[in-house]
C-alpha cells in the first residue's frame, strides 16, 4: 500500500489509534503511525522505506525465516517478541502481530505483499492480555471495514454495510445495528440496512415516520452522537416518544453515531441493546465516530453513484422523447424559419439550425459545445426566441467573467449582510430567469462546489438566497454553454459528471468558421453592411483575391474574429472597395512609429475583442496572451481599457 493509495480513512483510524502501527509494502515499511514513533523514538526519515529489523532489535527467529502463522483471536496473525532499544540505554520488551494486509487497490500492487503490524508490550499476565487482544482485534476490525469500501463496485456497496454491520454486532455483542440516510431535504428517513442477533427482531427496513422518533431524529439531524447506558434513566424529558418505544422494544442501551461527510449529516447508525445494558468501554465508545467515518464514506459513494444513475435515466428519457417528437426532422434537416441573424447556408451552420428547431419547443437542457466565437450565444439567443419562453426576456450569465467569489450571489441571489460587502438584498439570476431561459455561458469554468448547487437546482428546481434559509422554487430552461471539453474535464475532477449528464441532454456542436468556409463571403459582406451602417460608410467591392485570402485563412477567433477583421478594415477604408486582409498578414505590420504603451494597449484590444471581453478561462484573453486575469486586469486598468457599453 503506497503512501498515494493509503486510503485517508484507514490513516486517521491508525493516526489516532494509541496502538503502534506500521504498513510495510515487501517488507519495507510505508507508513507508520504517531504512536509507533513515540514507541520507537525515530523520525520517519529513519522508519519509511527500513525493515523492521533495522528498526527493532532480536527479532524472533519465527518471522526472520517467513510467515508461519500463529491463530490469534478469531483471525490467523503471526505473533513474535521484539526488543526495543531506549534512548536511555534500556530495552522495551515487546511483542508484535502481523497480518497479511489483503487489499489489492490498484493493479500495479496486486502482487505485492502488505503488511499491517501493531506492537504490544510482552505480557505474561493472562487478563491483561486478554484486554489488549480485544483492544487490538477492535483496531483490527476497524481497518478491515475501512479496507472493505475500497475500490468497491457500487453495486455491492448496499451488500457490503450489510456484512460489515454483522461483524460489528458479531464482535460489539449488541443486539441490533441499523443504518439509515436521509431524504436529500433530511424530512423522511430511509431505513436501509438492519441486522441483530438471534431472538432479536431487525428494524424493518423502508420509510420510517420521523414522528415516532422525533428527539432522536432531531440528534441525527445535528450530527450528535448519543450514547445511553440506560435509556430510561438517561432520556431527556422531552424524549417522551423515545421512552414509550424503547419500553415497547425492551431497548436498555442504546448508541447512535451520525453519519457526517464535510458537515453535512447524511444518515446515521445505532446499536441498540435489548437482552443486557451495553459494557463497552469508553475507548470502544470513542473509536465509533471513527467507524461513523467510514460508514459515512461509502453512504456518500452510494448517493453520488445513484445521482449519477438518476441524471443518465432523466438524460435518457428526454432524448427518447425528443426523438418521439420531432422524428419527421431527423430525415433531412430543412428549416422552417427565416433566420434574420444567423448568417450562413452551409450544410453545417444548417445542420445546427435544424438542431435548434428540434429542440426549441422543449424544455429540455440544452449544451451548446465549439471554440470561442462560433456563434454559442447566438444560437442560444435563437433558441430562446422559438421556445415558448420567448415573451420573457433569456437570462445571461458568463461563470467565466465573474471571480468564484461572486458567482454564488450572482445565480441565487444573497440576502443583505450574506458577507461582507454586500449591503443590500440582491436578486438572483435564477430568480430572474423564472419561466424563461438561463443561458449559462462558460459552463466550464464554474467552481466545483458551485456545480452540487447547481445540480440541485436543475434536479428539483430549488434553492437558497446566500444568507437565508427560505428555499425558493422557480421554473427555468437551461442553456449551457462550452468551449472546454467538459469529458476530459470529468476526467481531471474538474467538473462533476451528475451535473455533466443533467446538461447534457441535447448536445449541439457549434462548427468553427474553418469548417465552413462557404460562409465566409456571405458573413463577410453582412459585417461590412452592420460596420458601415455605424460609421456611415458604404462598401461596394471587396477583390476576389481579398475574399478568397479571408476564405483560406483559419479563423482561430471564428466569426467573432471575422467580424473584427471586417471592423478595422471598415475603419481604413475611404473607398466603396474595401482592402480587407486576414489578420496573419495585417497584425505584423507594426507600426514602427508606435510607443511600446500603445503597441501593448493595441495588443490587448486587439485579443480582447476576440475573445468577446472574456478576460477568464478557456480561450480568454488572459489565457492567449500568457498572463494571469488579475494581471491583465491591472493593466488594463493602467492602459485606461475599458469594456464598451453592450450594443
Ligand atoms: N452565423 C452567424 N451570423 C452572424 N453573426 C454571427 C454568427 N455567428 C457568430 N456571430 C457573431 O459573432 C460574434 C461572436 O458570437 P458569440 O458571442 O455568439 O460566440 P460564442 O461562441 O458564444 O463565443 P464565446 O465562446 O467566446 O462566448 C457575435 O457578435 C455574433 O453575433
Amino acid at each position: 500500500m503506497t503512501s498515494e493509495t493509503f486510503p485517508k480513512t484507514v490513516r486517521s483510524l491508525f493516526d489516532c489509534s494509541p496502538v503502534s502501527i506500521y504498513v510495510a509494502r515487501n517488507d519495507r515499511v510505508t507508513y507508520a503511525n504517531p504512536a509507533f514513533y513515540q514507541l520507537v523514538g525515530r523520525s520517519s526519515d529513519e522508519v519509511i522505506g527500513a525493515a523492521l529489523q533495522e528498526i527493532v532489535w532480536h527479532v524472533s527467529s519465527d518471522r526472520l525465516s517467513g510467515p508461519q502463522p500463529t491463530p490469534f483471536g478469531s483471525r490467523d496473525a503471526l505473533r513474535f517478541r521484539v526488543t526495543i532499544p531506549q534512548e536511555d540505554g534500556s530495552v522495551l520488551e515487546n511483542e508484535i502481530i502481523e497480518s497479511r494486509f489483503g487489499i489489492e487497490l490498484h493493479d500495479d500492487d496486486a502482487n505485492d505483499a502488505f503488511t499491517f503490524g501493531m506492537v504490544v508490550p510482552s505480557s505474561h499476565d493472562p487478563s491483561q492480555d486478554q484486554e489488549h487482544r480485544d483492544q487490538l482485534d477492535f483496531e483490527k476490525l476497524l481497518v478491515e471495514l475501512s479496507a472493505c469500501f475500497v475500490n468497491v463496485p457500487s453495486d455491492e456497496i448496499d451488500q457490503r454495510i450489510d456484512e460489515s454491520l454483522q461483524s460489528l454486532v458479531d464482535f460489539l455483542g449488541n443486539d441490533r445495528s441499523t443504518f439509515f440516510e436521509f431524504s436529500s431535504d433530511r424530512s423522511r428517513i430511509l431505513i436501509t440496512n438492519s441486522v441483530s442477533t438471534t431472538g432479536c427482531d431487525t428494524f424493518p427496513v423502508g420509510d420510517f415516520p420521523v414522528s415516532e422518533l422525533p428527539w432522536f431524529i432531531e440528534q441525527f439531524r445535528e450530527g450528535e452522537f448519543v450514547f445511553l447506558r440506560d435509556v430510561m434513566e438517561e432520556l431527556p424529558e422531552s424524549a417522551d416518544q423515545e421512552r414509550k418505544y424503547c419500553r415497547a422494544h425492551g431497548i436498555q442501551s442504546n448508541v447512535a453515531v451520525p453519519l457526517r461527510v464535510g458537515g453535512e449529516s447524511l444518515g446515521g447508525l445505532t446499536f441498540a441493546f435489548m437482552r443486557q445494558r451495553c459494557d463497552w468501554s469508553r475507548e470502544v465508545i470513542m473509536r465509533l465516530n471513527l467507524i461513523g467515518e467510514v460508514f459515512a464514506n461509502a453512504l456518500l459513494r452510494r448517493k453520488n453513484e445513484n445521482a449519477l444513475r438518476t441524471a443518465l435515466e432523466e438524460n435518457t428519457r428526454l432524448r427518447k422523447q425528443l426523438e418521439q417528437d420531432n422524428l419527421y426532422l431527423r430525415e433531412k434537416a430543412e428549416l422552417t424559419h427565416h433566420y434574420d441573424r444567423i448568417v450562413g447556408h452551409s450544410d453545417a451552420i444548417t445542420r445546427v439550425l435544424a438542431n435548434v428547431e428540434q429542440v426549441a419547443p422543449t424544455d429540455a437542457p440544452v449544451l451548446l459545445t465549439g471554440e470561442t466565437g462560433t456563434g454559442k450565444e447566438l444560437i442560444a439567443q435563437t433558441l430562446h426566441e422559438l421556445s415558448p419562453r420567448k415573451d420573457r426576456p433569456m437570462v445571461v450569465v458568463n461563470c467565466a467573467s465573474l471571480p468564484a467569489t461572486l458567482i454564488e450571489s450572482e445565480l441565487f441571489g444573497r440576502a443583505a449582510g450574506a458577507y461582507t460587502g454586500a449591503a443590500s438584498a440582491q436578486i438572483g439570476r435564477f430568480e430572474l430567469a423564472d419561466g424563461s431561459t438561463l443561458f449559462l455561458d462558460e459552463i466550464g469554468e464554474l467552481p466545483l462546489e458551485l456545480q452540487a448547487k447547481l445540480l440541485r437546482v436543475l434536479q428539483d428546481g430549488r434553492f437558497e438566497r446566500l444568507g437565508t434559509a427560505k428555499t425558493i422554487s422557480v421554473d427555468v430552461r437551461i442553456i449551457a454553454a462550452t468551449n472546454r471539453d467538459l469529458e476530459v474535464a470529468m476526467r481531471e475532477n474538474q467538473f462533476r459528471s451528475d451535473l455533466y449528464h443533467r446538461i447534457n441532454v441535447f448536445p449541439i456542436q457549434v462548427p468553427p468558421l474553418r469548417n465552413r468556409r462557404e460562409d465566409i463571403p456571405s458573413l463577410t459582406w453582412a459585417f461590412v453592411e452592420t460596420h458601415g451602417r455605424k460609421m456611415g460608410k458604404s462598401v461596394k467591392r471587396i477583390p476576389r483575391s481579398a475574399m478568397q485570402r479571408l476564405q483560406e485563412y483559419t479563423w482561430p477567433g471564428n466569426v467573432r474574429e471575422l467580424s473584427n477583421t471586417v471592423e478595422r478594415a471598415m475603419i481604413l477604408c475611404n473607398s466603396d472597395t474595401l482592402n480587407i486582409e486576414p489578420p496573419s498578414s495585417t497584425r505584423d505590420v507594426s507600426s514602427p512609429s508606435k510607443t511600446l504603451k500603445e503597441a501593448e494597449r493595441d495588443q490587448i484590444l486587439c485579443v480582447l475583442r476576440d475573445t468577446g471581453w472574456r478576460i477568464r478561462g478557456r480561450g480568454g484573453a488572459a489565457e492567449r496572451l500568457d498572463v494571469k486575469p488579475t494581471t491583465l486586469e491591472a493593466r488594463m486598468s493602467r492602459l485606461g481599457i475599458k469594456r464598451p457599453n453592450r450594443e
